[in-house]
């Protein structure tokens, strides 16, 4: 991987909360909530970060966007030390790099249209040139999320969970983003739904040159969008594979038992045995956790 094709440089990330602090103002517990992450992502690749509740994938993913300062490491954004930056420098970034969030019911302003939630963005960073421009901007996204122009005179609550997603979408491209933080943007659809969803991400994704970080703990359907995928667990990085080599040959025995409580629709290949449960105990778990590089871009801690 040169230089020049990594868009998000992720080294020794830490982020540790405190809860409380003792008479002497020292912190009294500490969770390590990501706890030491390197990983890169590619211009115009999806990576997948997969690990159950609390595995610390939420917190890598606001680590990267700045809506938290992190404990230790470096996130560089296309060469750049985003830390480093004041709120001036950090304007533009604000702009290149987008979220689409989990809850379309709570990330909509239940008291804007359409037309002003998909157009707040675009005013923050001064993307339009005029009303007339603003709304044609706007009118055009909806169409490329699935909706209709007349859909901008609407309120969040007239839409489904599917379509409020679109909008999401739709607001979070306004402003021509690079990189896009989907964390976990299809778990509250409808699983008939979420289909189309990650099938227009993908579309977005090849007509606008788009990088995803795509969060999920739902492992079937990241395979389908992602290129690359890192499994967490505790606070860390168990084992970073291209997608279809983690799933046909994985190593990690923690990624292991992710896999094996995907439910398979084919009857034909389902497995004989029941799902594998991951003790963290285990020999190979308890074994060093640095990430190693056990064939060529399979990397996986305690090997
Ligand atoms: N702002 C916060 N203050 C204190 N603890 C936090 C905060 N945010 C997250 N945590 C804790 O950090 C750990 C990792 O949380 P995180 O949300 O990153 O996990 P996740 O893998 O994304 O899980 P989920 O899928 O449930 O969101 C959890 O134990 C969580 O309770």
């Amino acid at each position: 991987m040169s230089k020049n094709d990594i868009l998000v440089d992720v080294r020794g990330l830490k982020k540790h909360f405190t809860k409380g602090t003792d008479v002497w103002g020292r912190a009294k517990d500490v969770l390590k909530a990501v706890d030491g992450v390197s990983f890169q992502i590619r211009r115009g690749e999806t990576f997948g970060l997969v690990g159950e509740s609390g595995s610390g994938k939420s917190t890598v993913g606001r680590c990267l966007i700045r809506l938290y300062d992190y404990t230790a490491g470096e996130v560089l954004f296309d060469g750049q030390d985003l830390s480093k930056l004041g709120d001036k420098q950090l304007k533009p970034y604000r702009r290149r790099i987008q979220t689409i969030f989990q809850d379309p019911y709570s990330s909509l302003n239940p008291g804007m249209t359409v037309l002003d939630l998909i157009g707040e963005p675009m005013n923050v960073h001064g993307v339009y040139k005029g009303d007339a421009e603003r709304k044609e901007t706007v009118g055009a996204l909806l169409e490329k999320v699935g909706l209709k122009r007349e859909h901008m005179y609407r309120y969040p609550h007239e839409f489904s969970g599917g379509q409020r997603q679109r909008i999401s979408i739709a607001r979070a491209l306004s402003v021509r983003p690079e990189f896009v933080v989907c964390d976990e943007p299809i778990s509250a659809l409808d699983v008939s739904v979420q289909a189309q969803v990650i099938n227009m991400l993908e579309d977005l994704q090849a007509e606008f040159g788009l990088t995803y970080l795509f969060i999920a703990h739902d492992l079937s359907m990241v395979r389908h969008i992602s290129d690359r995928i890192g499994v967490m667990y505790g606070g860390r990085l168990v084992e970073v594979a291209d997608s279809d080599e983690l799933y046909e040959n994985p190593l990690h025995p923690y990624t292991k038992a992710l896999l094996s409580s995907i439910p398979i629709p084919d009857p034909k290949t389902a497995r004989a045995s029941s799902p594998l449960v991951y003790d963290p105990r285990s020999a190979a778990a308890a074994a060093d956790d640095e990430l190693r590089e056990v064939s060529p871009g399979h990397y996986v801690a305690g090997h």
